[in-house]
C-alpha cells in the first residue's frame, strides 16, 4: 500500500487566534477506510477542510497523491470528494444538472452512464429531474454523496455521514462505501457513533482538542476492547496478593476486600478456571464475582479524559 494522504506537523490558528489544529502528523494509506473519531469541536471537520484545501494550515504541509493541496489546489482537489457535513446545493438546480456540473468542474468529461449508475446506488435516479429544493432531507444528504462521487474521486471524505440520518440512507451509505472499497477508493470519515466506527473502518483516529491522540489498527483496538477485567470479592479483607497467585494479572483494591483480574477474552484461555481454584488453595473465600468488558467506547473516553487536563 503507498500513502495518498500525508499531513505533515499541520497547524491550524483561526483568526482571533484559536488553535484548532496543533501540530497534527498522518498518513493515510491507499486503499483503507479511516474513522476519526472525537468529541464535539475536537478539530476533526478543520482537518479534513485543511486537507481538501477549503482551509489553508497555519504552518506544515498537507499532500495528496504527492500534491501541495495549497500549491497545487487543483490536482489535488480533483482526486478527492467531500461530502460536508452542511447541505450546500443550490435550490433551485435539477438533481441531474449538480451532479453533472459537479463532474464538469473537475475537467471530467461527461459520462451520464456512470450518473445514472451513481443516481440508481443512491436510489435518487427516478428524482433526477426534481428541483434540489423539492427533496427531502434525507434525498439532499444523497444528492451530496452522488455530488462527491460524480468526478470519480480516489479519496472520499465522510464528515458525519450518518448523523440525523433514517436507517434506509444509512445502510444504502454503508453498501455504497463498500463498493468504493472495493474499487480502492480511500475513504475517510468522522462521526461521533463509535459502533459505526467499529463496523468498517480499517482503522479509527481519535483527536481531541487539535491533537491526534492515537490512530489504530481496528483489529488492534478490538483485541483491546476484548480486554475484560473480573471483581472478585473475598469474605475476609487481605493485606497483600498471596505469592502463589503472583502469575495472575490481579490488582487489589478496596483496601483488600477485593481483587480485580485482568484477562482477554480474545485469548485461547482465560485463566479464570485455574483462578478460582488457586484462589481456593491459597485459602481465600469468594463472596461474589462480577464482570465488566472494557468496550472501544471506553478507551475513547479514556483517552480523552487523559489528554484533558
Ligand atoms: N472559522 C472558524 N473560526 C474560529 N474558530 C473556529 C472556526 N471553525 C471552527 N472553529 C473552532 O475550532 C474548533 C474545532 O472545530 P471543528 O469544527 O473542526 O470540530 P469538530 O471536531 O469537527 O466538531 P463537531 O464534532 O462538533 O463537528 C472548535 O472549537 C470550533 O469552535
Amino acid at each position: 500500500m503507498s500513502t495518498i494522504v500525508e499531513v505533515e506537523n499541520v497547524t491550524k490558528v483561526y483568526l482571533g487566534g484559536f488553535e484548532a489544529l496543533k501540530d497534527t502528523s498522518l498518513k493515510i494509506e491507499e486503499g483503507e477506510i479511516l474513522a476519526l473519531l472525537g468529541p464535539n469541536g475536537a478539530g476533526k471537520t478543520t482537518l479534513i477542510s485543511t486537507i481538501c484545501g477549503l482551509s489553508v494550515p497555519t504552518s506544515g504541509q498537507i499532500r495528496v497523491g504527492g500534491h501541495d493541496v495549497v500549491t497545487d489546489f487543483r490536482a489535488a482537489r480533483k482526486l478527492i470528494g467531500l461530502v460536508p457535513q452542511e447541505i450546500n446545493l443550490e435550490p433551485f438546480e435539477f438533481v441531474i444538472n449538480t451532479v453533472r456540473f459537479s463532474r464538469g468542474l473537475f475537467g471530467k468529461s461527461r459520462n451520464d452512464a456512470l450518473l445514472e449508475s451513481i443516481l440508481r446506488d443512491l436510489s435518487l435516479w427516478d428524482k433526477k429531474d426534481s428541483r434540489i429544493s423539492a427533496l427531502s432531507g434525507g434525498m439532499k444528504r444523497r444528492v451530496l454523496i452522488a455530488k462527491a462521487l460524480a468526478h470519480e474521486p480516489r479519496v472520499l471524505f465522510l464528515d458525519e455521514p450518518t448523523a440525523g440520518v433514517d436507517v434506509e440512507l444509512r445502510k444504502d451509505m454503508w453498501a455504497l462505501v463498500d463498493r468504493l472499497r472495493q474499487d480502492g477508493v480511500t475513504i475517510i470519515l468522522t462521526t461521533h457513533y463509535i459502533e459505526e466506527a467499529e463496523a468498517i473502518a480499517d482503522r479509527v483516529g481519535i483527536i481531541n482538542k487539535g491533537e491526534i491522540l492515537l490512530v489504530e489498527d481496528k483489529k488492534d483496538l478490538i483485541s483491546r476492547m476484548g480486554r475484560k477485567e473480573m471483581r472478585i470479592e473475598l469474605t475476609e479483607t487481605i493485606a497483600q496478593i498471596p505469592d502463589s497467585l503472583a502469575s495472575y494479572d490481579l490488582t487489589r483494591v478496596d483496601d483488600g476486600a477485593a481483587l480485580v483480574y485482568a484477562y482477554n477474552t480474545r485469548g485461547e484461555r482465560t485463566g479464570i478456571t485455574s483462578l478460582l481454584k488457586d484462589l481456593q488453595a491459597a485459602g481465600l473465600g469468594l463472596k461474589d464475582i462480577q464482570t465488566n468488558q472494557s468496550s472501544l467506547e471506553d478507551i475513547f473516553v479514556t483517552l480523552v479524559q487523559e489528554a484533558t487536563p
